[in-house]
């Protein structure tokens, strides 16, 4: 069985970008055609929301497969149209590792010891897709209830090769409010990351990162490359570019100089850019998938040179 640091890092050299692309379905951004096609193929109101949601991230895996090593789908939109949303995030996950991409499941999920037990079961397939329910490689994590309930995470993802991605500095604008409170003079976020490395170094064996990652937002880019030098063995996922103002230089300090390191997510910013310029001109609706390839192939090349991921091009 193969680590989750080994096919992360697998994955993104073969693809030559640590580009990630978020699957925030939204209702009401999405094209009308796959509106009104799902309108006609189902009866309840949740139930043609569901099968939306699918098709429309089906067809974006399509786009982006070939170009990106992972995809981030946003368990809460799927939650929000009730079972047959849970049932559409089974199948679009399943469908994006058919497409040998890496899923991380984003659905911050924390709780008690045994009950974080279940959680992970659920989630955390890791190496074999078969085993769990929803069959992710990487699932992200709410530290809140303390170090305890991120052990049972780990037991599971080291055993199944799965990778877990924890809170540490959030890209929201309120992040501080909680996040950089000081207690023995150093701020709450500082303690989880010290937290998250231990973790991390423990599971990474001979390689350079762990099984436990940790989610820094590119809003922040000062305390993200405080954050690099804290956790050298800590896989990143960097929300926060594009949409959220975030850019590629703001994400430079967290790779290391192979360009290896973290993944930047970007959701809105690719999987509605025919909603936005430069892409709305150029494309608009009736070319929304032409649109959805474009933004991916700018942001690979915007990360490619602006960042050390320039390493993973020169390297591929
Ligand atoms: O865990 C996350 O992915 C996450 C953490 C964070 O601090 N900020 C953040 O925006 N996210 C998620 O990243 C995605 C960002 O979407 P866009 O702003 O559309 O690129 C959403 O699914 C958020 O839930």
């Amino acid at each position: 069985m193969k680590t989750y640091a080994e096919r992360l890092q697998a994955a993104v050299q073969a693809k030559g970008t640590p580009a990630l692309v978020g699957l925030d379905p939204r209702w009401e951004q999405l094209p009308t055609e796959i509106v009104e096609r799902a309108r006609s193929a189902a009866t309840t109101e949740s139930e043609v929301v569901a099968r939306a949601y699918e098709e429309f991230c089906r067809r974006i895996i399509d786009i982006v497969a070939g170009r990106v090593p992972a995809v981030k789908p946003q368990a809460a939109f799927f939650e929000a149209c009730g079972p047959e949303g849970a049932f559409a995030l089974a199948r679009v996950i399943r469908h994006a590792r058919d497409a040998g991409l890496i899923v991380i499941c984003d659905a911050k999920r924390g709780d008690i010891g045994s009950t974080a037990e279940a959680y992970a079961s659920a989630y955390l397939a890791g190496d074999d897709p078969d085993a769990a329910p929803w069959a992710a490689d990487a699932l992200t994590i709410n530290p809140y209830l303390g170090v305890d309930t991120l052990e049972p995470f780990v037991r599971t993802a080291t055993a199944r090769g799965a990778g877990l991605y924890v809170l540490v500095r959030t890209s929201n604008p309120g992040a501080g409010r909680f996040q950089d409170l000081t207690a023995d003079g150093q701020t709450v976020y500082h303690h989880v990351a010290t937290a998250m490395e231990e973790l991390a170094a423990e599971s990474a064996g001979e390689g350079q990162y762990g099984a436990v990652g940790a989610v820094v937002g590119a809003t922040y880019p000062s305390e993200l490359e405080e954050l690099r030098q804290v956790m050298p063995h800590v896989p990143l996922l960097i929300p926060g570019y594009g949409s959220q103002g975030g850019t590629s230089a703001d994400t430079a300090a967290a790779f290391d100089e192979d360009g290896h390191g973290a993944l930047i997510n970007s959701s809105r910013g690719i999987i509605f850019a025919y909603r936005r310029e430069p892409y709305a001109e150029a494309f608009g609706e009736s070319q929304w998938e032409a649109a959805v390839d474009a933004a991916t192939r700018d942001m690979i090349a915007d990360l490619a040179a602006n960042t050390p991921a320039a390493a993973l091009v020169a390297n591929k």
